[in-house]
């Protein structure tokens, strides 16, 4: 078993372990830019077990060549973009071309793996034994994206001419679906919802055909929360605009022809509008597909983080999302000095990894505890540290 401290012995490169049962050979994998050197063991990783274990190991997240995706998500800052990236490491080094996708706002997985990936393309990430590429989506250009799809073009148009046609009663219900509202202040999480689809638009061509192993780095809890009632309420709410629209439409152009013997126009917006609706139910059906993609919940020992999880997994669950683990990051090793704070931050931390045990909603997930270990996890080194510590 792993037992490992990581503390950064300059302001450099060098790093250095203190770690047990720990050979030599294996060190020499981590990376040139760590230092094997027998420390005694600071703190020991646990990995709390549930009778399930032996389905939800790391043995069978890499198993099979057929495409599966991970969604790591939790409370803000808890780590979730560390093990996200320690996980794509791990992958992509047991022989899974993998991709790494942030669709958090606060996009950190360049920070993470210390490399420039930024640009919304796929960027391939160095140092990794099979192919890793990361991809961050700006929400600001999916946002941009969904206004563009969604907006209604001519629709002023169409009002006047239904106006002046004395068919106004029509167009006003498009006012009573609250399109503007919709169009101006997108609901939360359909950024999010947008950049999966988009990836999943990625994934679908041949070039990519190969990735099987995808990991999202989500965004805050709240945000998957409302992300997953989002694609029912854009199925509805895009559904009606979808019905109005060609109502409206066909009626104009029986109009139009009747009038100007204009040839009717193909109506772009809502094919678009369509096409995002689709992508939406894509989503959807993505996060509720228990053969393929399985959300992993990320906190750090708090009773208020852990209750979050507990809210988080609940909605999860409620929307027949695949949830079997639950990573408690940043735990602090036992204390063998006389520093008080420490003494009392575990005790505390103990006492909240307690309430987890009594969770009704986590409870039987299988709890992987991680150390809070004592330099920053960053660099593909570091994540292949994490990941060596949390994904067994
Ligand atoms: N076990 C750990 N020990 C020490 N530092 C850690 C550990 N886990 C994460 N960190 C550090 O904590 C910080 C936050 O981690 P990370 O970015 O992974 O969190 P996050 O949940 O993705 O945050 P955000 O919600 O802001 O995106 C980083 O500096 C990371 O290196």
């Amino acid at each position: 078993m792993a037992m490992a401290s990581l503390f950064h012995q300059s302001s450099k490169t060098h790093f250095y372990f203190a770690l047990a049962n720990v050979s030599r050979r294996s060190f020499s994998s981590f990376s040139t830019s760590f230092n094997a050197r027998t420390f005694k063991p600071l703190f020991q990783v646990r990995a709390v077990t549930t009778p399930t274990e032996a389905f939800v190991g790391f043995d069978e997240m890499i198993s099979g060549t057929q495409r599966k995706y991970f969604m790591l998500g939790g409370k803000g800052g808890v780590g979730k973009t560390s093990c996200a990236a320690s996980l794509a490491v791990k992958f992509a080094n047991h022989g899974h071309p993998t991709l790494v996708v942030s669709t958090d706002p606060a996009h950190s997985l360049s920070d993470s793996f210390d490399q420039n990936l930024t640009g919304g393309a796929l960027v391939p990430v160095q140092g990794v034994d099979s192919p890793l590429y990361a991809l961050e989506i700006s929400p600001e250009r999916t946002r941009e994206e969904f206004r563009a799809a969604s907006q209604l073009r001519g629709d002023s148009g169409v009002k006047n001419i239904m106006d002046s046609m004395g068919l106004g009663m029509l167009s006003e219900q498009l006012g009573e679906l609250k399109l503007g509202e919709l169009l101006d202040t997108p609901p939360p999480g359909l950024d999010e919802a947008i950049a999966i689809s988009k990836v999943m638009q990625f994934l679908e061509s041949k070039e990519y055909s190969t990735f099987s192993r995808i990991v999202f780095d989500t965004a805050p809890t709240g945000h998957t929360l409302r992300l997953l009632s989002l694609p029912d309420f854009l199925d509805a709410s895009i559904g009606k605009m979808m019905k109005l629209k060609k109502k409206i439409a066909s009626a104009t152009s029986t109009l139009k022809s009747m009038f100007n013997k204009e040839e009717p126009q193909r109506d772009h917006a809502s094919d678009k509008l369509e096409q995002l609706r689709e992508r939406m139910a894509k989503v959807r059906d993505l996060f509720r597909d228990s053969e393929t993609t399985e959300f992993i919940i990320v906190t750090i020992p708090t009773v208020m983080a852990i209750n979050e999880s507990s809210r988080l997994c609940a909605s999860l669950k409620k929307e027949s999302v695949s949830v079997r683990k639950l990573i408690v990051n940043q735990v602090l090793p036992p204390s063998t000095s006389e520093c008080k704070f420490c003494v009392m931050r575990r005790k505390d931390q103990m006492r909240a990894l307690e309430t987890i045990t009594k969770d009704p909603e986590l409870a039987s997930l299988k709890i992987i505890e991680a150390p809070l270990v004592d330099v920053e996890i960053r660099g593909i080194a570091g994540l292949k540290f994490m990941g060596d510590t949390v994904w067994k």
